[in-house]
């Protein structure tokens, strides 16, 4: 069954045309990549899905309802959130208020009630911390509850934005990048977490990623974009061996890549 379907989905700034017809099916508890040369669209892909941009043309389908024309709050209600290619994180907060934030979206509190120290919020507020730190125990961050998260090493910092992402229990969540600037220890843990909140948390992934031998390894389903323009898609297999694909991004290496 397919939990996302994009039609015909182009996105112009001005003269440039950043994507340009793109569909797209992504099963629901896959996991899907989106590769390409930088400037592809591929971002640009991701602000459509989650409502920074609107479309100039086509529609974004979550389980046959349309999304075009929500605001982002209201994307991520309905179960879609992101991690970004820069780490956004509140710095000066604990990585466990970080999370917490996270959650927002689903605690029903009110700050009048949060100010009054009403029983039934405080209540509330205790269980979100122990379920932030069962969160980052997930992740492997419970050893940096209290620090603050802009003092996390870097692939830390990534984990952390992970985290925060699954705070609001997403049906789908869209990593932009989120090996960047890893190690390969790093980026070894980082694809068994990818591979574990698919199958623990049902969550359908979406990703897009430079690491090909992340992307070969991990994927269902890869879509390859080239000056906004949907080129390939395919299995790991196909695409490694796709002679477009190879000409445009990959190069020769490719086929011994996964
Ligand atoms: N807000 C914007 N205004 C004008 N042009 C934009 C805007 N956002 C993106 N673009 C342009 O759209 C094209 C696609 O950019 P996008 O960031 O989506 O590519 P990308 O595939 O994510 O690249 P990278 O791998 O470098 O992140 C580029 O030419 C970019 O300059």
């Amino acid at each position: 069954m397919n939990i996302l379907e994009i039609k015909n989905l182009t996105k112009k700034f001005g003269g440039l045309t950043a994507t340009s017809d793109i569909s797209m099916s992504v099963e629901k508890n896959s996991i899907t990549a989106v590769i390409g040369p930088n400037g592809a669209g591929k971002t640009t892909f991701f602000n459509m899905i989650t409502a920074v941009y609107k479309p100039t043309s086509g529609d974004i389908l979550l389980n046959g309802k349309s999304l075009v024309g929500l605001k982002p709050h209201q994307v991520c209600h309905f179960g879609i959130t992101r991690t970004f290619q820069n780490i956004r994180l509140f710095s000066e907060q604990t990585v466990l208020e970080n999370v917490l934030v996270g959650m927002h979206q689903r605690l029903k509190s009110h700050w009048v009630g949060t100010l009054l120290h009403l029983p039934a919020i405080t209540r509330e507020e205790e269980q979100a911390k122990v379920e932030a730190y069962k969160i980052l125990e997930y992740v492997g961050l419970e050893d940096f509850v209290n620090e603050s998260a802009g003092n996390l090493p870097y692939g830390a910092q990534r984990r952390l934005e992970i985290a925060r992402a699954i705070a609001s229990q997403p049906k789908i969540l869209l990593l932009d990048e989120p090996a960047a600037g890893m190690n390969p220890k790093e980026t070894k843990s980082l694809t068994d977490l990818i591979h574990d909140m698919r199958t623990r948390l049902n969550v359908t992934i979406i990703l897009i990623e430079h690491d090909m031998k992340l992307v070969m390894e991990i994927s269902d389903y890869i879509y390859v974009l080239d000056h906004g323009e949907l080129i390939a898609s395919g299995k790991p297999d196909d695409i490694r061996n796709n002679k477009r694909v190879i000409e445009a991004y990959l190069g020769k290496e490719a086929s011994s890549l996964g």
